[in-house]
């Protein structure tokens, strides 16, 4: 008899945390360094990452559904989550191909359920569609003091000449963010073997290091490979 040739593993990482802690800097830094050590893989984000899925992003950032509520937004973020999982992040996962996303599922855990109020049930039959199956293997959460994070974001506004007018959840109250923030680390302590939890407030290129500590740990096919 023939034997079925090895399925190739490839893992699915996303990143976490309120706005401007630094996940889409560290999102890009992971990819290099995992393309660096010849692993095949892309980058994403949520929502979004499909033309459907950023059709939603823009109809929701805009505000365009704030009236509708959070449990209506919680079923408009799962409706572009289903498409981006089975257009882009499950074939991705198949051929081999590494896929890092930032944000995913748990950002509708802690926006529209813990700190939106809507019911867990709720969230969680949303997540049996959206994902599919698709959990992630490893949620990096970046965990910082919002006020700092508001100073790196105002300030590079003000270095790109640029007026700090913000998306829709962008300006909520800095309180609302301080329970944003105890939502994710809620969510990490809630689910030890997927989360790990690192501090966003060090230079750049320490928590690039930081992560990528992090990643190669995690993933035994990373130890040992030479640097390409
Ligand atoms: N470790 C860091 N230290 C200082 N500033 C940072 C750091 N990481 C990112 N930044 C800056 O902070 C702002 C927000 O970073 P970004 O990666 O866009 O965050 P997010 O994707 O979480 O909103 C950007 O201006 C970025 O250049
Ligand atoms: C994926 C997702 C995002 N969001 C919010 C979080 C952000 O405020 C916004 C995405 O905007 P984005 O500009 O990507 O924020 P950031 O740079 O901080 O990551 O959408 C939800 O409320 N629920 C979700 O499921």
């Amino acid at each position: 008899m023939l034997e079925e040739p090895e399925a190739k593993r490839a893992r699915f990482i996303t990143f976490e945390g309120g706005e401007g802690v630094g996940k889409s800097t560290q999102v890009k830094r992971l990819l290099q360094n995992l393309q660096n050590y010849s692993i095949e893989a892309v980058r994403t984000r949520e929502p979004g990452g499909t033309a459907k899925a950023e059709a939603i992003r823009s109809f929701i950032l805009q505000g365009r559904s704030e009236s509708w509520g959070a449990g209506a937004e919680a079923v408009l973020f799962a409706a572009a989550r289903l498409d981006h999982v089975t257009q882009l992040i499950a074939p991705n996962l198949r051929n081999g191909t590494w896929v890092i996303s930032d944000r995913f599922h748990d950002s509708t855990r802690a926006y529209q359920g813990l700190t939106g109020g809507v019911d867990d049930k709720l969230i969680a039959g949303l997540e049996v569609l959206a994902l599919d199956g698709n959990t992630p293997d490893l949620t990096i959460v970046l965990d910082m003091d919002p006020e700092i994070a508001f100073k790196r974001v105002a300030q590079r506004a003000i270095e790109d000449g640029l007026a700090l007018t913000g998306d829709r959840f962008e300006k909520e109250e800095i309180e609302w963010h301080k329970r944003l923030r105890e939502g994710f680390l809620q969510i990490a302590r809630d689910n030890p073997e997927r989360c790990v939890v690192i501090s966003a407030e060090q230079a750049e290129d320490v928590l690039e290091a930081t992560i990528w500590e992090a990643v190669s740990e995690r993933f035994p096919e990373l130890q040992g490979r030479a640097d390409a």
